[in-house]
């Protein structure tokens, strides 16, 4: 299967402190890749390397084939590539229906088609669609943010821990959605809820002081005791 993405030796810095050592990783076309590590390994910051908003000091990212390391990050995301932050990155001041248009780039009838299936998935952004977004609950954010960069025509998407801070309901339904996604984007996950990086993920890569150290697919991992115990710390 053919590579979307294709990350080379990268390495980065925030500030003065050289955070990516050395992040090469391929995200195969239909696939989520997981990117698995302790807490500081360097998953948010690789996402936000590829995202362009942090810049490659060494090393190339391509997509689709061509480069673009070190990019304007409206330049990535114009080619299709969505980002669901951390932090979800909604606006809490504008309304759920709001937070929506604002992040649509076309309002066509793909778009709509889109944004209609999300809300199918996701009844509560409907129901509270002229909502401030700031009165809605964690879960709400979260789907709120993966419908913001979902409702795009993304080919690959960006999602960075969907389940932080989650109560497990929450978390499972969370989960139904990113795995009816799958059916229709290439997805890179930052997941430490390892029950659900290991149900939605085909393979993984790890991901240590900056460096990606270990990779293969999801169902061997599981079988991996010691692998998991040594990075992830789980047993
Ligand atoms: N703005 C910053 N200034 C200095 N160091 C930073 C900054 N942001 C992140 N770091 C450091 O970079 C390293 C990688 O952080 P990053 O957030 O990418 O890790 P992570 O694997 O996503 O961890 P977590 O699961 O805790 O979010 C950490 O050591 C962190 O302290």
């Amino acid at each position: 299967m053919s590579s979307l993405l294709k990350l080379s030796q990268v390495e980065a810095h925030i500030g003065q402190f050289h955070i990516l050592h050395d992040i090469s990783f391929e995200v195969p076309k239909g696939e989520v890749t997981v990117l698995l590590g302790r807490n500081g390994a360097g998953k948010t910051t690789t996402l936000r390397t590829i995202m362009g908003l942090n810049p490659v000091y060494r090393g190339s990212i391509t997509y689709n084939g061509e480069q673009i390391t070190n990019l304007k990050p409206h330049l990535i995301a114009n080619k299709g590539i969505g980002y669901v932050p951390e932090d979800q990155g909604v606006f809490e001041d504008l309304t759920v229906g709001e937070n929506l248009r604002v992040a649509m780039k076309r309002e066509d009838e793909s778009t709509t088609e889109r944004l209609e299936w999300i809300l199918e998935l996701f009844p509560d952004l409907k129901k509270f669609w002229k909502k401030p977004s700031g009165q809605l609950s964690g879960g709400q954010k979260q789907m709120l943010a993966i419908a913001r960069a979902y409702v795009n025509e993304n080919d690959l998407l960006l999602i960075d821990e969907p389940s932080k801070g989650l109560a497990p309901i929450v978390v499972e339904k969370v989960m139904e959605t990113i795995l009816q996604m799958k059916e229709k984007t290439t997805i890179v996950l930052v997941e430490q809820n390892f029950m659900m990086a290991s149900k939605i993920g085909d393979q993984f890569y790890i991901i240590d002081d900056g460096q990606t150290v270990h990779n293969g697919l999801m169902g061997e991992l599981r079988e991996d005791k010691a692998l998991m115990k040594k990075y992830l710390g789980v047993s």
